[in-house]
């Protein structure tokens, strides 16, 4: 069993969703989750695993939500060795910035130290406009790892 954090990004709510839909699947492995909306990283300091599940917004940026906790990670560059991270990116594949926003946070992710468990997945709801189902056949691939 281990601590998993779903980190949402989110404006209209979906990416939430999701993320409550991967905390259900997670749970029912007897993993402990807890999905933050506004993520901080000294509430974040007991969970190894933290699953980014987020949109983009405006032009390839973060949803309002998660952008106080992309510059705690610029401020304060906190060692994120002892740290897996997997992301779960929605977006729109009509925007040439088709799911950068979560990018910004990744790079700070693997510069910090953390590593990756697992292949991104970007999700297109152009594609699929019901997120939740390829984002949970995707965790049933590597949810073994956590
Ligand atoms: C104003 C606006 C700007 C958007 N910009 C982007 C973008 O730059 N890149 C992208 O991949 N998707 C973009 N999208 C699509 C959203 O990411 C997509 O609708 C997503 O499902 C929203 O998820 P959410 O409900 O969690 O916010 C944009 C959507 C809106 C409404």
């Amino acid at each position: 069993m281990a601590k998993v954090a779903l980190l949402v990004g989110t404006t209209l709510g979906g990416s939430e969703y999701v993320a409550d839909e991967m905390a259900a699947q997670l749970a029912e492995l007897t993993h402990q989750t807890e999905v933050f909306i506004e993520p901080n990283i000294d509430e974040l300091a007991d969970f190894p695993v933290w699953i980014l599940v987020c949109s983009t917004h405006g032009a390839g940026d973060l949803p309002d939500n998660i952008v106080p906790f992309h510059k705690q990670l610029m401020i304060e560059m906190p060692d994120l060795n002892h740290i897996k991270f997997a992301l779960c990116a929605i977006g729109d594949s009509s925007y040439d910035t088709f799911c950068q926003g979560p990018e910004k946070i990744t790079s700070l992710l693997l510069q910090n130290g953390s590593n990756a468990i697992v292949d991104k997945i970007q999700i297109d709801v152009q594609r699929d406009p019901i997120p939740e189902e390829p984002a949970l056949a995707w965790l049933l691939q590597w949810q073994h790892l956590i």
